[in-house]
């Protein structure tokens, strides 16, 4: 397992396959998105199905994250009576309230997306700084797309210069993310973690694992010439 210091989340895995690859590399997060209006979209029997061989030492290091968009407790009810996640991220618009219910009601961690188009857009994010565990800075969709992430499209990398927190909140660069952006990402922005899904995939819904793999594998070359 290669490891970096950078955070890692691939986000949107659908395939055993893909999985295995992610954790080889060294992903720190394994994403699995629960809108079923995505072409990621998966049941909590396929995670089940899709985690069951990797070795049982791996889950000192990688975490499982469940992606929701306004969950109500019943939504996650239904995923966590069978599948305990280590990890819920929050994609919709869910108030620091529920993060921190969802927090304190399911024992989890909780990573909240905050869509960014300006840097007014970090202001909104101030208020779940410290309350969630982490934020992921992701691009807002575009106009008449049908999800709110996912969608292969960035925002200016160093615009994140602008974000000050005083609590220090771990957060991630995520959206349009590819093997061969993601090192100019990580200089213009200084992201502590970043996130992946279209930029890893040959297909919408299809993760490839060679992109995977050259994905980590620039980020750590990125983390070893910093
Ligand atoms: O992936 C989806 O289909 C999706 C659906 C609804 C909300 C969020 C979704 N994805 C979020 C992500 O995969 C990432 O956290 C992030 O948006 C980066 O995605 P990408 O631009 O595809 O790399």
């Amino acid at each position: 397992m290669a490891g970096s210091q950078t955070l890692i989340k691939i986000c949107g895995l659908t395939d055993e396959e893909a999985v295995e690859t992610a954790v080889e590399a060294g992903a720190d997060f394994l994403g699995f998105v629960f809108f079923p209006k995505s072409p990621r979209a998966v049941t909590p029997e396929r995670v089940v199905e899709m985690v069951a061989d990797l070795p049982p030492e791996i889950w000192d290091e990688v975490k499982t994250v469940g992606l929701f968009v306004d969950p109500t407790d019943a939504d996650l009810d239904a995923v966590f009576r069978i599948l305990r996640l280590d990890v819920v991220q929050l994609h919709g618009d869910e108030t620091p309230e529920r993060v921190e219910h969802i927090r304190l009601e399911y024992g989890v961690e909780v990573i909240k997306a905050i869509g960014v188009a300006t840097a007014a857009d970090l202001d909104g994010a101030k208020a779940y700084a410290g309350i969630a565990d982490y934020l992921l800075f992701d691009a807002k969709p575009p106009a008449g797309a049908d999800r709110p992430g996912g969608n292969a499209v960035s925002f200016p990398w160093d615009l994140m210069l602008k974000w000050s927190d005083p609590s220090d909140t771990l957060w991630f660069l995520a959206g349009g993310l590819t093997p061969d952006t993601v090192g100019e990402a990580m200089r213009q922005s200084c992201a502590p973690g970043v996130d992946v899904s279209s930029g890893v995939e040959s297909a919408p819904g299809e993760k490839d694992p060679e992109l995977i793999a050259r994905f980590i594998a620039a980020v750590a070359a990125e983390d070893d010439a910093a």
